[in-house]
This record gives C-alpha cells, sequence and structure tokens, in this order.
C-alpha cells in the first residue's frame, strides 16, 4: 500500500531551508527492510534541523541527459564538489566521471534510490529523468514507468526525508485546446503526448505532496532547451540544437519540422540559473508551485536566418517528422511567463542573436580544436 494512503495526519510544513550535507559520497551496502510506504499512521516527516548556513546536499536524477551535468557543475559551484551528487543508470564519460561524485540510480528501483539519499544525506533531490516527448511516443509503456512510476517513487522518498524536490515541466504539459499564444500558467492541460500527459501528472502530484504533507515541491515549465555541449535527449524541439552542429560542421541543415513551426525556447544558460534560483527562492515569494519560464520563440525559419547571418552559405531544407509536427503544432507558440518574473524576479538574459553568437563561438571553436589535433 502506498505510504501516503497510511498517514492520518497532515505532516507539518516541511523545512524549507536548504540542508547540510558535507560527508563524502557513501557507497550503498546496507539493504533496509524498512519501507517507508508501510509506516504507521501516527508516522510524520522527519524534522531536519539544518543549519542555514550549511549547503544543501544535492542528489540528480537522470543526471547524464541534456542538462543533468550542467546542472551539476552549476552548482557544484555554488555549494563544493563533493555536495552534489550526479545519478543516472548510463555509464559517465570519463570528464564527467572525474569531476565530481557520481553514482549509479534507477529512478524505478525504490530502495536504492531511498538508501543513495539517506547515506549521502541528500537534501535537494532535482529530479531529471525521463523519457522526452518524441521518444515517449515510441516508446509508451517505458515512458509511462519512467515518467510516471518512477515520479511516485521520488515524491514519496523526497516527502518521508524531507527533501526540496524539484521536478521540471514542459511546453509539452500543454496541447491542442490550450491557449497557444500566448500561453498562461493556468488554462486548460490536455497534452496529446504521453510525456505531456506524464508532466501533467507530475506537476499535480507534486502540488498535492504540497498542499497534503507539506513536501517542498518545485516545479519550472521549460521551453526547448539549446546547448552547445550536451545532446538533446530525443524530444520535438532538437532541430534548434543540430541546425547548430551540421552548420559548422557541413553547411547543410535538414530540419525536420515545417519552417513557421513557433515553439518556446530557451539556452541552458538561462535554464539552469532559472532552476537555481527557483531552488533558492524564499517560500513566501512562491505564488504557486508550477510556473512558466521564457526566453523566447521563433520558428526554423527565423533561426536559419539568424544562423546565416553568421555563416551565409549554410543551406536548409525540409523533411518533415510527421510525429514531432503533430506534437509541435500542439505545443504553445509563445510562453506567458510573467508569474515568475513578478514573483521571484525571473529574468532570461539569451534573446535568439545572443543564442545564435554563442551557440556559433562554442562550437565553431571546439570543431577548431578538433580539426588541430
Ligand atoms: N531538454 C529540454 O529541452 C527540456 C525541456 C523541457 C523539460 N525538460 C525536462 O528536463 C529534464 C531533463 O531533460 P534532459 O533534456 O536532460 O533529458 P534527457 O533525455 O537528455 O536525459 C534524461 C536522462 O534520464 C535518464 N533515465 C532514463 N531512464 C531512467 C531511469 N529509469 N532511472 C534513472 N535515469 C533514467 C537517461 O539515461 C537520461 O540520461 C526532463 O525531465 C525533461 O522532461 C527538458
Ligand atoms: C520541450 C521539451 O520538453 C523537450 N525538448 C521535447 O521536445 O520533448
Amino acid at each position: 500500500m502506498p505510504f501516503i494512503r497510511t498517514f492520518s495526519k497532515v505532516a507539518k510544513q516541511a523545512l524549507l531551508s536548504p540542508g547540510c550535507g558535507c560527508q563524502p559520497i557513501t557507497v550503498a551496502v546496507r539493504t533496509i527492510s524498512f519501507s517507508p510506504r508501510q509506516v504507521t499512521s501516527d508516522a510524520s516527516f522527519h524534522s531536519v534541523s539544518f543549519s542555514e548556513t550549511d549547503h544543501p546536499k544535492v542528489l540528480i536524477t537522470g543526471g547524464l541527459g541534456q542538462l543533468g551535468v550542467g546542472l551539476a557543475t552549476m552548482l557544484r559551484k555554488r555549494f563544493g564538489n563533493n555536495n552534489v551528487i550526479l545519478s543516472d543508470i548510463r555509464k559517465p564519460p570519463s570528464h564527467v566521471f572525474h569531476s565530481g561524485p557520481f553514482i549509479y540510480s534507477d529512478i524505478l528501483d525504490y530502495k536504492n534510490l531511498r538508501e543513495i539519499v539517506v547515506n549521502n544525506r541528500i537534501t535537494w533531490l532535482v529530479h531529471y529523468s525521463a523519457l522526452l516527448s518524441a521518444v515517449g511516443e515510441a516508446n509508451v509503456a517505458l515512458a509511462r514507468d519512467v515518467n510516471i512510476t518512477g515520479l511516485h517513487n521520488v515524491l514519496d522518498i523526497a516527502a518521508e526525508h524531507g527533501l526540496r524536490l524539484f521536478v521540471p515541466s514542459t511546453i509539452g504539459a500543454f496541447g491542442p485546446t490550450s491557449p497557444r499564444n500566448p500561453t498562461p500558467d493556468l488554462c486548460v492541460q490536455r497534452p496529446r503526448t504521453i510525456y505531456g500527459v506524464s508532466k501533467v501528472h507530475a506537476e499535480l502530484m507534486g502540488e498535492y505532496y504540497h498542499h497534503r504533507y507539506g513536501l517542498d515541491f518545485r516545479c519550472l515549465r521549460y521551453p526547448g532547451i539549446i546547448s552547445a555541449d550536451s545532446q538533446p535527449g530525443g524530444g520535438t524541439t532538437d532541430y534548434a540544437v543540430a541546425i547548430f552542429h551540421d552548420a559548422v560542421k557541413t553547411g547543410k541543415f535538414e530540419c525536420n519540422l515545417k519552417p513557421d513551426t513557433r515553439l518556446p525556447m530557451m539556452y541552458i544558460d538561462d535554464c539552469l540559473r532559472a532552476t537555481v534560483e527557483m531552488m533558492e527562492a524564499p517560500a513566501d515569494t512562491l505564488s504557486m508551485r508550477t510556473y512558466n519560464i521564457n526566453a523566447m520563440s521563433f520558428s526554423p525559419e527565423e533561426l536559419a536566418q539568424e544562423v546565416q547571418k553568421q555563416l551565409p552559405d549554410l543551406e536548409v531544407t525540409y523533411d518533415i517528422d510527421q510525429v514531432r509536427q503533430a506534437i509541435a503544432d500542439s505545443w504553445p507558440m509563445n510562453f506567458d511567463d510573467s508569474n515568475a518574473r513578478n514573483d521571484w524576479g525571473w529574468k532570461h538574459d539569451y534573446d535568439l542573436p545572443e543564442l545564435v553568437q554563442t551557440m556559433l563561438n562554442y562550437i565553431g571553436s571546439d570543431s577548431r580544436i578538433a580539426k588541430a589535433n
């Protein structure tokens, strides 16, 4: 029986301050027989007494995807290398493995995840594991397991151990009946992908645990994220990363979305900074627990034109992927993030020209180094 059903009392507000966690990473060696899903009805959440001056001890699930390594780098600079643990089910590349603590964690393995949280005195959990929109449609059963069952494990462990929990949502949490231009925080959400359905579920479950049990749940709906040094994991917005690599390497790009498909987008540095800012925001500044964040909106032809200002010889052709196109046509065109801006001061740094310049500088210098070696 899920532990949530066994609680008769509403737990007190989970502690809001970031917690301490200065121990070196602990390898899981014990088998724990006690399950928090079987606690008795008079149980209450841990009352964690951390000093305000101590750093949080952070665990990032699904950390080897497009966003996790960058977030770990940012958090490690802020809180210290040993206070941020990356985890995933994949083998980390050598530079990631040697840059700070890494641990194997399958979010579908509840006991293992709980053991990692306990043994390492985790206080913040950033839950990045997911199957994105296009790969989710290709494997609905796996997406349902990872995105929904995995989330249940994370929620229960976060609630039981008084963690601050960040779960990203997405523009994909909206659907064809949502207002698309712009899309506000609160409106109809009837997505038509398993990815979107699982993210609406995550938003609602996180907010429910917050109101019912005091879980410090925080959620941002990210737009499509664009990064130079990490590859996207199979989404609908991936074209906006691929164009830069192809433009620099071959001077040609074949786009899988129609030229006028407008979607909200953001450079990775803005996305990761927003995540840290929202995690650090005092609870009383958060009038909601799930916020839209945005930076820019553009279509493939507008992005191509901006890239062609720097690389005029770039040739762009279109070969439409019907699955991705149908998904994109149901998503927001512009995202209204005024609540994030008003409540906790969200402000993006990168618009389209800065994004293009930054991406080309990064990928261009990378390819010059590769050619020189
Ligand atoms: N990248 C974007 O454009 C974007 C936009 C909106 C929201 N998001 C959200 O941000 C989060 C991170 O996105 P990303 O782009 O880094 O995703 P990604 O697909 O690149 O990485 C996801 C990671 O999850 C891991 N994973 C899969 N199954 C797992 C399991 N059973 N246990 C543990 N890990 C598992 C994968 O190995 C992978 O490394 C996701 O929740 C995603 O929905 C991303
Ligand atoms: C938008 C986002 O959630 C992801 N990049 C996708 O396209 O699936």
